[in-house]
């Protein structure tokens, strides 16, 4: 909807009102229509300003209407009229002008913003372009290379940043709409023809041919295979070298692919699963919304290794005090060394002071009385986590929650050593904690809501996408990985390189396939599990009962390299070579290859050829099956919740929508089809196994997505 009022006498203000975020839904564009058309056609109305309510211009077009057939006033006409209009039309730009939204405000002859405001073309992130002429208007209005970069990208840009490249007229301080209307009073009566946006040339370029050359290898090199970003440079150079009207036409073909293409869908679904997993809930029927979160304004680590490290900066940033505590001295002064220089570096990028007064640094876990949440950040060893949360019982005011920072351990374990379990959960970050998005919040049986919403609230603060999962072994993120990574050791033995496999993962859209990521995260570190889970074997045994451990195939490649020193990057060797240790760059290693064959000799493999498909089948299928498991145990609340986590924190090529939106775009039948076929090839390993609960959705029809959870809910309802 939008509402009409004339101020000032003469001005014609409109204002967009539809709730959050002012959406261009059928009713709000409809409503810009019968506004316009009303404040051109009254004589008393010398100009025109647009403004959206409650402190927000418009988010963009509605997205949830892309789903259906769309009705009402299209927007591209709807802005043209606009842009025609012959008395000046003023965007007042508050709170966010996203996408269709900026593309409404570039139709308008003049924009003022808030200081506050923040105004981008965010389209490509939804697997889209800007299509209601904002590729080929903002080339125009701010040159091709700064267009380029903001469509290509979607990064929102501030009323200040978007002042000095030009997209707006006017940054204000006070009250926008006021502002906009005195502006709008100012220009009545001036030529319109220069502020028509459509109708400039862009502005000239040398070497136009050589810059969007560049841009698009480079495009094509971050995109992984997503095709949106390549759309965008398309449009972009549709708009450098064609005539507006052939522009948009061009603009419009590319839409047209995208717009129901599954990697749009893909990227929709993301972005609406992120706003779902806030709404989170617990098996105990406790939910966010009945939930409240306790105020944290101090805030303790404890433990400074790489992990404490990383927590400290990321609560610092956000604006907490943090006592950081390491008992031993000299890792205390390496540590605010460390710290002090991560929050330097972190301010100068973002243009702010660094907050290193916010930390006090400590050898004593007394210093930690009054804090009110602790996050224990020590070494993975349940003896020693577990004698800290003793130590922080006995120490910390009561009420205060009692956070572990662990990958692996049993949180539920941990909290019954402690007097009040009720104040415990696990805050599994991921490495470097201050810059990946993830942060799984893992509550026990025993957690209280008010501390999973505690702990959620802090982890939107620090701006992670934060899922609330059950406490299980690896949670929800490393125990899908488990038998992802056997599969890929499995076809190792059968006959795959790293090469293959990492090629066949990287083209499906993984940032690094699984052995340049088991490189980079450390062999050791599997190793140190799986020998605490008793299947390391030393010796030389071979053949087929050498690789059969706790009744189930195993291999022991892993553990062969770890033997050979090879831990990956840190040591220079694993699955690949580098120059030197602790180098990025993976180089082809001959000796893994001669090892692979003496292996294979040992234990009587004949390698055999093996595609990528079947690379991608069993090691995506494998780790989606999982996914199911953990779906039926009630370990996630919902598909999107392991979709969120396997986008945010493993790579997992968000245009294809992560792990479980994947297997319903392949169909979920074929996915049990293909399952069953590799169970039946390889018996003794119990991951290929069809989930009880993948068998029971294709046996249901394979509902989607969004309706699994009946299928789920109608089991727990019987037990
Ligand atoms: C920054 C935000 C705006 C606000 O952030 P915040 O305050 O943190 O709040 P959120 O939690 O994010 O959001 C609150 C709720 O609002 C919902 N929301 C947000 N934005 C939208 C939206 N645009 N539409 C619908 N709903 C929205 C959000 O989901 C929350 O609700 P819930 O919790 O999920 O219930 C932030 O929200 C944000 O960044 N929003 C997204 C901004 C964005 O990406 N905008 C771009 C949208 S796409 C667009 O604008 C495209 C324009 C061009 C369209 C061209 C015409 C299309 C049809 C052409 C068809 C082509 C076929 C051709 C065929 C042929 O011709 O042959």
């Amino acid at each position: 909807m939008a509402e009409y009022n004339r101020v000032s006498e003469c001005v014609g203000l409109i204002t967009l009102r539809n709730p959050p975020v002012n959406a261009l839904s059928a009713a709000v564009r409809q409503g810009i229509v019968d506004t316009v058309e009303r404040a051109l056609s009254d004589p008393n109305v010398k100009s025109v300003v647009i403004c959206g309510q409650n402190g927000i211009f418009c988010g963009g077009a509605d997205i949830k209407e892309f789903g259906s057939k769309m009705t009402g006033p299209p927007l591209i006409p709807m802005i043209h009229a606009i842009e025609s209009a012959n008395k000046p039309v003023v965007a007042a730009i508050e709170g966010s002008a996203l996408g269709g939204g900026l593309e409404l405000a570039l139709g308008c002859h003049y924009r003022i913003a808030h200081s506050k405001a923040r105004l981008g073309l965010p389209e490509v992130s939804l697997g889209l372009l800007p299509a209601a002429g904002g590729s080929q208007r903002l080339p125009r209005l701010i040159g091709v290379p700064a267009a380029l970069n903001l469509i290509t990208t979607g990064r929102h840009v501030t009323a200040a940043e978007a002042l000095q490249l030009g997209i707006v007229d006017q940054v204000t301080d006070h009250n926008t709409v006021d502002a906009a209307v005195k502006f709008a009073l100012s220009v009545a009566g001036r030529s319109l023809d220069p502020r028509r946006i459509s109708t400039h040339p862009c502005p000239q370029q040398p070497d136009l041919d050589a810059l969007f050359e560049e841009v698009m290898q480079k495009v094509r090199q971050s995109a992984r295979g997503a095709i949106a970003p390549i759309a965008c440079v398309q449009a972009v150079r549709a708009a450098a070298t064609l005539p507006y009207a052939q522009g948009m036409e061009r603009e419009r073909e590319l839409m047209a692919t995208l717009f129901t293409s599954g990697q749009a869908r893909a990227l929709q679904y993301c972005f609406f699963a992120e706003r779902a997993v806030g709404r989170w809930r617990m098996p105990s029927g406790a939910r966010w919304d009945t939930s409240k979160p306790r105020p944290v304004h101090k805030a303790a680590v404890i433990g400074l290794g790489t992990m404490g490290r990383g927590i400290t900066v990321a609560l610092a940033q956000t604006g907490l005090s943090v006592i950081a505590v390491e008992t031993q001295e000299k890792q205390l002064m390496e540590a605010k060394q460390a710290i002090s220089g991560m929050l330097e570096r972190g301010a100068k990028r973002r243009g702010v002071a660094p907050a290193l007064d916010r930390v006090i640094y400590s050898q004593n876990i007394q210093a930690v009385a009054d804090v009110d949440l602790v996050i224990e950040a020590v070494f993975e060893d349940i003896a020693l986590k577990t004698k800290v949360f003793q130590q922080l019982s006995a120490v910390c005011k009561p009420g205060t929650l009692l956070c572990t920072n662990t990958s692996a351990l049993d949180v539920d374990q941990l909290a019954s050593e402690t007097p009040n379990p009720e104040l415990v959960v696990g805050m599994h970050f991921f490495a470097p904690a201050h810059v990946m998005k993830l942060l799984e919040v893992v509550y026990g049986p025993r957690s209280s809501p008010q501390a999973v919403a505690t702990a959620m609230q802090l982890g939107k603060k620090m701006g992670k996408a934060s899922v609330a999962v059950g406490n299980c072994r690896g949670f929800v993120g490393n125990r899908m990985l488990k038998p992802y990574i056997e599969e890929a050791f499995f076809l190792l033995e059968e006959g795959a390189t790293p090469e293959l496999v990492d090629q066949a993962l990287e083209e499906f859209g993984f940032s690094m396939g699984v052995f340049r990521m088991s490189d980079l995260s450390g062999l050791d570190v599997g190793w140190r599990v799986r020998k605490g889970d008793g299947l390391v074997e030393p010796g030389t045994a071979s053949g087929r009962s050498a690789r059969i451990r706790q009744g189930r195939r195993y291999s022991p490649l892993g553990d062969l390299l770890c033997e050979e020193g090879r831990f990956g990057q840190k040591t220079g060797r694993g699955w690949y070579q580098y120059d030197k240790p602790g180098s990025r760059v993976a180089r082809s290693d001959p000796w893994l290859h001669s090892f692979l064959g003496a292996y294979r000799a040992q234990h009587g493999l004949v390698a055999r050829r093996i595609d990528h498909q079947e690379v991608l089948e069993r090691c995506l299928y494998a780790l989606i099956n999982e996914g199911f498991h953990i779906l039926d145990d009630g370990i996630a609340a919902g598909p999107e919740d392991i979709d969120v986590i396997y986008v945010s924190g493993y790579g997992w090529p968000r245009h294809r929508g992560g792990p479980m939106f994947y297997a319903n775009m392949v169909g979920l039948a074929k996915v049990l089809e293909r399952l069953e076929h590799y169970q039946q090839l390889h018996p003794e390993v119990p991951h290929l196994q069809p989930s009880s609960l993948l068998r029971r959705l294709v046996a249901s029809g394979s509902p989607p997505i969004h309706k699994w959870g009946e299928v789920i809910k109608k089991l727990h309802s019987q037990l």
